[in-house]
């Protein structure tokens, strides 16, 4: 098994909560010095896989790797390596914010001088310097999450995970975020990051992995990500969808239009000159999204 290179890598894990097989067959591969993205659906088992990885749920079966160690049989090692991001901020809200990141720093026996140092430029680096003697419960939530993220990065980990970081960030957060993220990889960490927010996601990924129903269901470069591209279509008059079905054409029909697929900008011109020679009064027809948007619909389309 590769493990060096791999700085996350999971074979066939799975996990079950009773009932629930939260997660039954992730396999995932994330290397040094790029961002990788873990999209799903909500219940795909993105937050189990992620935990798992963060040495803070045993999986049931299969094999998981962190910075070439095994967080099953060594969690305090791969923890020294590791930077976790959860999506719900912990407890210690009485310490100021400059405390709680000494507190971590700490917890990583970091010597107190070097503490300072780094407690302070992590402040700066998350905006937070004007509320270091402020006790954490004043922050709002975003800079909680600001907070959460310079507590990942305290011990300077060689793998970063992060699990919907930009969920409650306002745009300029999220600019920063995305910069930061891309920084720590060209400094060559691994950085695993799930989110819903694709078109964030598709600016700074270099790779994604979609998981759906617990398994992966596919890992791509984005750069290979298949070019088609969704077209929303509206019409005020005429039958769109029995147009679309007399042209063996596949669609996905919502409250906001109908969506097809196309293979390219000229396909799309052709597609619409033919609607309207069925009778079909077009009002809309717009690409949606961005290719990982159409990735996803793609790779979710059963649940529809
Ligand atoms: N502690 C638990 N006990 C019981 N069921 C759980 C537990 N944790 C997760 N699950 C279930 O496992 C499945 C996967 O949950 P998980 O939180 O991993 O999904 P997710 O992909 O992170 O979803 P979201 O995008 O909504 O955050 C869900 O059906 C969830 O209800």
């Amino acid at each position: 098994m590769p493990t060096q290179d791999h700085a996350v890598l999971a074979r066939d894990v799975r996990r079950r909560f009773g009932a629930v097989e939260a997660v039954r067959g992730i396999d995932l591969d994330v290397p040094h010095g790029e961002v990788t993205a873990l999209v799903g659906p909500n219940g795909a088992g993105k937050t189990t896989l992620l935990l798992m990885l963060a040495t803070l749920l045993a999986p049931d079966s299969g094999e998981l790797r962190v910075a070439g160690l095994d967080p099953v049989a060594d969690p305090l090692a791969v923890r020294r390596k590791l930077g976790w991001m959860p999506d719900a901020f912990g407890v210690y809200d009485q310490l100021t914010t400059r405390e709680y990141l000494a507190f971590f720093a700490d917890a990583h026996r970091m010597p107190r001088a070097e503490a300072k140092v780094r407690v302070a430029e992590l402040l700066d680096l998350v905006h937070l310097a004007e509320f270091a003697a402020q006790p954490v419960h004043v922050l709002s939530r975003g800079q909680k999450q600001r907070l959460a993220l310079a507590r990942a990065l305290v011990h300077r980990p060689s793998v970063l995970l992060l699990d919907e970081p930009a969920s409650g960030l306002d745009p300029r957060s999220r600019v920063e975020l995305r910069d930061l993220l891309r920084a720590q990889a060209a400094e060559g960490v691994a950085v695993l990051v799930s989110s819903h927010i694709l078109s964030e996601l598709s600016e700074i990924a270099d790779r994604v992995v979609f998981v759906n129903g617990g398994r992966t269901a596919g890992q791509h470069r984005m750069d290979e990500l298949d070019h088609r591209t969704a077209w929303r279509v509206r019409a005020v008059a005429g039958d769109l969808p029995a147009a679309l079905e007399q042209r063996g054409i596949a669609h996905v029909a919502h409250s906001a239009g109908v969506d097809v697929q196309v293979e390219s900008e000229q396909a799309a011109a052709e597609l619409l000159a033919q609607l309207i020679a069925d009778g079909v009064r077009v009002s809309g027809f717009a690409p949606v999204g961005n290719h990982l948007e159409s990735a996803y619909l793609a790779y979710t389309e059963e649940r529809r």
